[in-house]
């Protein structure tokens, strides 16, 4: 069953095409991936999906009434509150009680690796900052999540970590969207997902279909246009 399709997906600035009719579906329970060079319309797409941005072109269809999460690529959030009273204040747009905001909190954080303190976000590293933006993602325990570039200024070790955070989340049934450059992180956590070239779709990769892994066909696929 379909969580979301994209038909013929356009966007326009300034007379260039950057989504150029893009096609593809999300099965539910999958995590899906939108890979790309800089600059190949990934954000653009997802904001399209979120409806953040007008479509030129094209239709979104989701499943009815869900529940999506979203990370963005480059998270901002207060810099005068904590982890905790983020997750509150966004708790609270979301009209979540009070009472289950006070047990979501701390497991939310915990879950996206951080600790329950006083720092407060001014203080907080790049890694700090996507992390905090999963948990916020989480809020409200949604169906969909959405994560552009939730590994991006990560060391090492972070990213493992967020890898396998976003892989248990899968496990729990959640439908994911990814966009990554990170290629060996997503060949480990994604079953399928796409190739985008300057807005047009150039190869539809589903795990273990090629007996070559993904850098090399993404080396092939973008290098050879
Ligand atoms: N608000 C905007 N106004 C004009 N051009 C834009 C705007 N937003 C994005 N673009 C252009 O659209 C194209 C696609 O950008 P997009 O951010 O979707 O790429 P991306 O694949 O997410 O890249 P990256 O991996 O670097 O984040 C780029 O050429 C970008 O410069």
């Amino acid at each position: 069953m379909n969580m979301l399709s994209c038909r013929n997906l356009k966007k326009i600035y300034q007379k260039q095409c950057v989504v150029n009719g893009l096609s593809f579906a999300v099965q539910e329970g999958e995590a899906f991936a939108l890979l790309g060079s800089n600059g190949a319309g990934k954000t653009t797409t997802i904001k399209m999906i979120l409806g953040l941005i007008p479509k030129d072109g094209g239709d979104v269809e989701k499943q009815e009434n869900i529940r999506i999460g979203y990370s963005p690529e480059t998270p901002y959030f207060h810099p005068f509150l904590n982890g905790r009273e983020v997750l509150e204040f966004y708790g609270s747009l979301q009209n979540i009680p009070k009472k289950e905001l006070k047990e979501q909190i701390p497991a939310l954080l915990d879950r996206a690796g951080l600790e329950d303190s006083r720092t407060k976000v001014k203080n907080y590293s790049k890694g700090m900052l996507q992390r905090l933006a999963l948990a916020q993602a989480l809020l409200g325990d949604p169906k969909l999540l959405i994560l552009d570039e939730p590994s991006a200024g990560l060391d090492a070790l972070g990213r493992v970590e967020m890898m396998q955070t976003i892989r248990s989340l899968k496990e729990d049934g959640k439908t994911i969207i990814i966009n990554s450059h990170i290629l060996g992180d997503i060949e480990r956590v994604c079953d399928r997902g796409i190739i985008i070239k300057k807005g047009n779709l150039l190869y539809e990769w589903e795990k273990g279909k090629e007996n070559r892994s993904l850098e090399e066909i993404f080396v092939e696929k973008i290098g050879g246009m």
